[in-house]
């Protein structure tokens, strides 16, 4: 790849697509020529206002402008976001650069999450940093697994009074963690019914991290962990630093302490480093990610980042903006920014009063197919909700009456049991030091428990070729034959040069035959495997399968209602948070209610609140040419901890009030019949009914 400029003959053209903002953002301090690039930059991005464009326009002019490819750093939010982050520049290269038609067939090999890119670094860097390059990732499921069998071997789960249980334990470590605070400090602020415990979940947690490390396991925080503390080895920082001329970081507003330490220590005086994002859509901090991130990012550097602002909205419409600007001016602290947009046709959005769920899934049935039947296809409408168990009414509904839909949010595909299963054989046959993925694997098998299973992992870590000793391993008489055919299976597959994907056909082939066994539904369950066999043809081995997977799982399982066919319209259905990003022509806002949203979970501190807020902006700002919120006064809510299912009355979303009502259009579904509608006949009956109830007692 030569460094030289390759300027396009007609750049001019591409780059006048833009706003002046959008184009300063692109053309800000990009090193032409293969000069290195200067200060930092900061975009501050409205909803709708093409920040993901406008990054995409960044890259392809660093590209056209000389830079490798491979010398620049995407950091996106997810997978998918890197895959159309990289199908957006490779366009606009081809328009950009018609004359230099290879440019349209660039690859961005360094682009994916942090997490991805952090594994990658770790294993390039192993040797140097003392960690195996053949660790295994542990997802949060497993991490909480391997929490409770240190809790238990540490004494800690037959206290009298009750020790935090796994998933509690794995969230205050990961909050610590992310957020680099001391552990008195988180527990002091999140989990002060944890304080009285605090030398014993040091104690467990040091344990933890001895088991992880003799099992060559990391959980998803070490992997930003150990790449934190990688560069902050100054000479270790310097070479990380130095193989990238230009860091971009997409949504850094959800991006935790850990992640901006890592960014600092690469690029301490900021050359090269571009961040977008939005203070306005932070919606993460229950997983550590902090709004300051953002609002600090200009003042690390000296001088300050430079801020470009992008405050026009492309996607929505004015009403539908009026009435998002509304609900997030009422916010705490952000930046200032004045959103307008230019397109001016449209009604307000509606805030949709029904009786309960059963009205509320009928209003929306009925007026999605009436979009549709005026031209709107399904998949430019969007159903969108809090938490991903509000969906199952209308869920039930799509179903009953043929109408496709996907789902995006809630239950991801690896958490289905099934599929888990599958993982931790692969992971076991990669990795035989990995005790919650080796305790799984074997319990598979007919005639095989807890006992068992721990003795033979004992054998297996203490041997220096783990599998190599299976078939002598101590298993009962009964469980023999199976034990046999398995130890076999394992032994061949586990080698590190077992082709791809034919050795996971193999183990899919196995795990096929034991499900009758383990699963009373095995026929539903086997289509995610073949789905994940699939998936696995994709990759070009076994441990690059393992770690985007875990790092990045798809979304839909058997238990949902899976992705259809990509030619067939489908209504989508997700979660406000699986909604960023994302926009649609119509857009429906579930349970406009408190108790949803903001969510009964989260009514606690001022700070839960605001970001309660900001995921309604989120989804409102989702709607390109129409919104509706709909508001039960009452609905069903299940699994309430000590409650069990019931139903709750509830009240309009305390981020719509009153003095808002002006900014929408106020609609009852089913319409109310006449005579309830306030005509002068109506109030008559009305009035002579209750003549007559006073009449009871002249
Ligand atoms: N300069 C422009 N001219 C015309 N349309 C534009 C321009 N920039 C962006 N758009 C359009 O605006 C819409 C929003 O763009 P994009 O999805 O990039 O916004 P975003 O800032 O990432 O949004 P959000 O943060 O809300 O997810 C898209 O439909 C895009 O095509």
């Amino acid at each position: 790849m030569t460094t030289a400029t390759r300027t396009p003959s007609d750049s001019r053209h591409w780059l006048d697509e833009l706003n002046p903002e959008q184009r300063a953002a692109v053309c800000h301090c990009i090193g032409e020529g293969g000069a290195p690039p200067s200060g930092p930059l900061l975009v501050i991005a409205g909803a709708g206002t093409g920040k993901t464009g406008t990054l995409a326009h960044r890259v392809a002019n660093l590209v056209i402008h000389g830079t490798d490819p491979s010398r620049i750093l995407l950091l996106t939010f997810s997978r998918r976001a890197a895959d159309e982050m990289g199908r957006r520049v490779r366009r606009i290269l081809a328009r950009a650069a018609a004359d230099h038609a290879w440019l349209a067939q660039v690859q961005l090999p360094w682009s994916g999450t942090f997490h991805a890119v952090g594994a990658r670094l770790l294993r390039d860097f192993a040797g140097r940093i003392g960690l195996d390059a053949g660790f295994t990732i542990h997802d949060r499921e497993d991490s909480a697994d391997l929490m409770n069998l240190a809790r238990h071997e540490a004494g800690l789960s037959a206290r009298e009074r009750r020790f935090p249980l796994k998933n509690t334990c794995l969230a205050i470590y990961s909050a610590a963690v992310n957020a680099r605070k001391p552990l008195h400090e988180v527990l002091r602020a999140s989990f002060p019914w944890c304080l009285e415990w605090e030398d014993e979940l040091k104690r467990l947690f040091r344990a933890y991290v001895e088991a992880k490390q003799t099992q060559q396991v990391l959980d998803y925080d070490d992997l930003l962990l150990y790449w934190a503390h990688m560069v902050a080895d100054p000479a270790l920082a310097a070479e990380l630093g130095g193989l990238f001329d230009h860091i971009l970081v997409d949504e850094y507003q959800d991006t935790n302490p850990l992640q901006a330490a890592i960014l600092l220590a690469m690029k301490p005086d900021g050359r090269g480093l571009a961040v977008v994002g939005d203070d306005a859509q932070s919606i993460y901090a229950f997983r550590g990610a902090t709004v300051r991130n953002i609002l600090d990012f200009p003042a690390q550097f000296d001088p300050p980042a430079e801020r470009i602002v992008l405050n026009r909205n492309y996607r929505s419409t004015r009403p539908i903006l009026e009435a998002a600007n509304a609900v997030i001016a009422m916010a705490g602290e952000g930046f200032a920014k004045n959103l307008w947009t230019a397109r001016e046709d449209g009604g307000r959005p509606r805030l949709v009063s029904v009786r309960d769920d059963a009205d509320q899934v009928g209003f929306i049935v009925a007026e999605v197919l009436a979009r549709r039947e005026q031209g709107m296809p399904l998949r430019q409408q969007a159903v969108l909700f809090r938490a991903a168990s509000h969906s199952a009414r209308l869920e039930m509904e799509l179903t009953r009456r043929n109408i496709p839909f996907v789902k995006f949010g809630g239950l991801k595909f690896l958490e289905a049991a099934h599929v888990k299963d599958v993982l931790a054989l692969l992971r076991w046959l990669e990795n035989p030091r990995d005790r919650v993925s080796g305790f799984r694997v074997l319990q598979l098998l007919a005639g095989i428990g807890p006992k068992t299973a721990a003795k033979v992992l004992d054998n297996v870590c203490a041997a220096h070729d783990g599998c190599a000793l299976l078939a002598e391993q101590p298993v009962p008489e009964a469980a023999r034959e199976a034990w046999r055919e398995f130890a076999v299976l394992a032994e061949t597959l586990s080698a590190a040069q077992a082709p791809w994907p034919a050795a996971f056909e193999a183990a899919c082939t196995w795990y096929l035959a034991q499900m009758p066994r383990l699963y009373e539904d095995a026929t539903v369950r086997q289509g995610d495997i073949e789905q994940l066999q699939r998936i696995a043809a994709t990759y070009p081995g076994r441990r690059a399968f393992l770690t985007e997977l875990t790092l990045d799982p798809p979304n839909a399982t058997s238990d949902e209602a899976g992705i259809p066919l990509r030619d067939e319209d489908y209504l989508i259905l997700s979660t406000m948070h699986s909604a960023k990003g994302q926009e649609w022509r119509a857009v429906t806002v579930l349970n406009a209610v408190d108790g949803c949203i903001p969510s009964d979970m989260a009514t606690g501190a001022e700070a839960e609140i605001d970001e309660e807020r900001r995921l309604l902006y989120v989804a409102m700002t989702r709607a390109r040419d129409s919104l509706d919120l709909v508001v039960p006064q009452r609905f069903y809510v299940t699994q309430q901890q000590g409650l069990g299912d019931r139903h709750v009355y509830a009240g309009r979303s305390r981020f719509i009030p009153n003095r808002l009502l002006p900014c929408f259009e106020q609609l009852s579904w089913p319409e109310p019949p006449p005579e309830l509608r306030g005509t002068p006949e109506s109030r008559q009956a009305a009035i002579d009914l209750a003549a007559k109830m006073r009449g009871m007692w002249d």
